[in-house]
């Protein structure tokens, strides 16, 4: 019997039927699942589709945050995509499960996991449970403060290099310039000459360096206006093979997402190029590495080396290798430059810090005769790591990260919850349901860190800490905040981030006064990285307009 067109129309419609139907039925088993956490306090859903996420998400949602915390306390619920309940968490208890205790089954979400892979390769940010512990063992020796020491001199050339720009520009007196910018320059540099030991020559004048430069810095803004789509992203993915994928989005009339394909791509070709010039200076020996950008000091070139060496068990594909160079480039830019910003944009709004900090610098230098060495920068400098310290707790560069659970699951809390039944101790959580930990509201809960939570006090840091502090053990690598997160996936860059900021502290702050520029309301973006802008300002790209004056 032939088969007409109309019969294949027909099939066509019942299998889209059929999908449409298995993808609602899913949604409703989901709702549900989740109607236990609806006695959770939390705020009314703003809208049938996406709930509270414009208001959770929204470039100015710190007033928001802090209204929930106040309100509803460290655990609350939200509503996401079509009435979906997510958790918004910040309980030291309830983190220390989602981070240590259960983290396997609290894993990175789908969507991030997903478009990471399509953007970057199978690197650190796209694996997930035995994949990403492979890949956490080869790296996290190569961020031993025995490979970090060795950054010290690159860092410090590199900020000289600032340092020489801003004497210029200061020659006549005072100066008004955009130090985002130049932050964001500083840090691009820093991860390419020691992480890839390539150079973007972001330091001259235009500061343009080339298309790879100009991809990795478009990554980040282009990323952002396909956002909002996404947590679509694994639905399709998943049932699509990449290159259909890739040809059906360059079909789309979409011309954010062509524009991203495009800037990967340009990434992934500059960083293939590296890699396999690396490979083959290998071959050649050490000796061959001395005339390259950090000697081989830099992070990949430490890898490839330990991969070489590393039992067959251990040892990552070289395509692991290189989707490592195009996501470090991204993980190490927009969050320590944006840690740099603010760090001025507060020395230069308090100007007592400031001059305390120079204090310290300066007699410090002194002593030792000039720049300062891995060990005065880490131990010797108590006001310094004081500053570093209170800025990033008050100010996290990722102020909320997500997670998704696994499996069913009850996370503990250590205060009760009230409900409509009643106080709960613990909470069930079903598969799939979003949890955002809260690093801003931790950071600053007045319970764990006293009622001057939300100043700015880096004397705080000078004395032991109070007892609500040690006692709350929260679950994060750096400084009992979760700034650099905890568990599995806490940052692997945090001592490299660390030490780049000391040292453009101790490169700058002695040579040059910062002030803010009152003309210009500066304003900090929401976002997974926030980012600082100029209020009524088009520019594209960070912004931070400061006055500088030599000292
Ligand atoms: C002030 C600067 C920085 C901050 C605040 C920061 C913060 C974070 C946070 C909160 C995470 C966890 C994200 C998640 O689990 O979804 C993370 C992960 C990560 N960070 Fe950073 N980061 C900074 C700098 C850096 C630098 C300089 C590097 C590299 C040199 C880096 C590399 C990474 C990588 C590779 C991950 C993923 C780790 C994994 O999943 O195993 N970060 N970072």
């Amino acid at each position: 019997m032939a088969i007409s067109f109309a019969d294949v129309v027909l099939a066509g419609e019942i299998l889209l039927l059929t999908g449409a139907g298995l993808v609602v039925f899913s949604i409703l088993r989901h709702r549900v699942k989740q109607l236990s956490l609806w006695k959770i306090p939390g705020p009314p859903s703003r809208s049938l589709w996406s709930g509270n996420i414009r208001q959770i998400f929204h470039a100015n949602a710190w007033s928001y945050q802090e209204e929930l915390f106040q309100q509803y306390g460290s655990v609350l619920r939200t509503t996401g995509l079509l009435g979906d309940i997510r958790l918004l968490v910040s309980d030291p208890v309830a983190c220390t499960t989602i981070l240590l205790k259960e983290q396997d089954i609290f894993e990175e979400t789908p969507w991030f996991t997903e478009t990471n892979r399509h953007a970057f390769g199978p690197s650190l940010l796209s694996a997930t449970g035995a994949a990403h512990r492979k890949q956490r063992k080869m790296l996290n020796p190569v961020f031993s403060i025995k490979h970090m020491r060795h950054l010290i001199p690159l860092f410090q050339n590199l900020t000289a290099e600032l340092r020489d720009i801003l004497y210029a520009r200061t020659e006549d007196g005072t100066t008004d310039l955009n130090m985002a910018d130049w932050f964001s320059r500083l840090a691009l540099e820093l991860i390419a000459q020691g992480g890839l030991g390539h150079t973007f020559n972001t330091m001259n004048a235009d500061g343009k360096g080339g298309e790879f430069s100009r991809a990795v810095k478009e990554f980040s803004p282009s990323l952002s206006k396909v956002a909002p789509w996404r947590p679509l992203f694994p639905l399709i993915s998943t049932i699509i093979p990449p290159k259909i994928l890739r040809f059906g989005a360059m079909c789309l009339p979409w011309p954010d997402l062509h524009n991203l394909i495009r800037i990967s791509d340009e990434i992934h070709a500059n960083a293939s190029a590296i890699f396999e010039k690396k490979k083959a200076l290998l071959n050649e020996g050490d000796a061959a590495f001395m005339d390259q950008i950090g000697e081989g000091k830099d992070i990949i070139t430490i890898l490839l080396k330990a991969n070489l060496n590393a039992s067959e068990q251990d040892r990552l594909p070289d395509e692991q290798i290189l989707s490592q160079m195009s996501m470090l480039l991204f993980a190490a830019t927009d969050t320590t430059s944006g840690a740099i910003s603010r760090i001025m944009q507060t020395l230069a709004d308090r100007q007592d810090i400031q001059e305390k900090l120079r204090e310290e610098l300066t007699e410090a230098q002194d002593k030792a005769g000039g720049r300062l060495g891995y060990d005065e920068l880490t131990y010797g400098l108590p006001y310094l790591d004081a500053v570093c310290r209170e800025i990033l707790r008050i100010h996290p560069p990722v102020p909320l990260v997500q997670r998704m659970c696994q499996a069913d699951t009850t996370i503990p809390v250590s205060t009760p919850i009230q409900t409509v039944d009643g106080p709960i101790k613990s909470i069930y959580v079903p598969k799939k349901t979003t949890v955002m930990v809260n690093v801003r509201a931790i950071n600053r809960d007045p319970s764990i860190w006293g009622p001057d939570a939300a100043e700015l006090k880096p004397e705080r840091w000078l004395s032991p800490l109070p007892e609500t502090v040690t006692q709350a053990r929260i679950p994060g690598v750096y400084s009992n905040t979760l700034t650099f997160f905890g568990g599995g996936h806490a940052c692997i860059g945090f001592k490299f981030a660390q030490l780049e900021m000391k040292v453009v502290l101790a490169e700058l702050i002695p040579h040059f006064r910062f002030y803010p520029d009152k003309k210009q309301e500066v304003f900090w973006r929401f976002g997974g990285i926030i980012t600082p802008g100029v209020r009524g300002s088009t520019v594209v790209g960070p912004q931070m307009p400061l006055i500088v004056e030599r000292v």
